[in-house]
């Protein structure tokens, strides 16, 4: 069984700073807990955050100070190259953007996620019905991507995300370019997965209309705050 499995919190967050920069405003983030299994909706204003705190999350950039756990694992302590075999063997990254390889066909993406972690590698048999029950049936799996759809494309690109069941998805903005009927399937599709394979979903979107679908909404502006100083600056201002 695995850790995830045993564990209760997915994400968990404290006394944690940032800076993009040593010029840039430092951002801190004080506390912040998902459980497993939850589907939690991240709003606020453009420049607030949100980007910069999933980064984090999925370990592409890394704080100076405090602590980022996912699934129980230290994010700070663990190397570059650590934290890229952690991001490719339990989270999901869903962007705006798609990122598929457009002259391979859908299958071929979709088996992609498998080549970056053994843990994740699943059957042709299984991307086939995964597609599949995304909307992908078996003619348009075999077309090569830049043919489908961008509504298709999205579903593809939920599919790879999904491969090899990751226990955390991330997920950026992913249903902005869709019109609101492609929208909603959407989201029934990613959150019936998320359901059946027991991912935790963080979602951040403008659009508020989406937050009553989920279990909870976290507003940036209650987690986040921007300062010109590191937290130990401040407490040594105080003294
Ligand atoms: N790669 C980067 N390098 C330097 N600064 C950055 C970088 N990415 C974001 N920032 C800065 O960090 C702050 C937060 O930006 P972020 O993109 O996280 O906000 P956001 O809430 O996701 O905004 P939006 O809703 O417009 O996408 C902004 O001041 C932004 O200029």
């Amino acid at each position: 069984m695995s850790d995830a499995v045993l564990s209760e919190t997915v994400l968990e967050i404290s006394g944690l700073e940032f800076q993009w920069s040593k010029q840039s405003p430092v951002m801190h983030v004080d506390q912040l807990e998902v459980l497993a299994g939850e589907r939690v909706f991240l709003k606020g204003a453009s420049g607030s955050g949100k980007s910069t705190l999933l980064s984090l999350i999925g370990g592409v950039t890394t704080a100076t100070t405090g602590r980022l756990a996912v699934l129980q694992k230290d994010l700070q302590s663990m190397s570059a190259k650590q934290r890229d075999r952690f991001r490719a063997d339990h989270l999901g990254l869903i962007f705006q953007q798609f990122n598929l390889i457009p002259y391979l066909t859908a299958l071929e993406n979709v088996l992609l996620t498998g080549r970056f972690s053994k843990q994740r590698k699943i059957s042709q048999k299984d991307a086939f019905t995964l597609l599949d029950e995304l909307g992908i049936d078996s003619q348009l799996a075999e077309k090569q991507v830049f043919h489908l759809s961008i509504g298709q494309q999205q579903r593809v690109a939920a599919a790879r995300v999904l491969a090899g069941k990751p226990q955390l998805i991330i997920a950026d903005e992913p249903t902005s370019a869709l019109d609101e009927e492609t929208r909603d399937g959407y989201l029934d599709l990613l959150f019936h997965q998320c359901q059946s394979h027991g991912a935790t979903l963080v979602f951040v979107s403008h659009d508020r209309t989406l937050a009553s679908l989920f279990d909870r909404e976290v507003n940036i502006s209650d987690v986040v705050r921007w300062s010109n100083t590191s937290m130990n600056n401040e407490q040594g201002g105080a003294l």
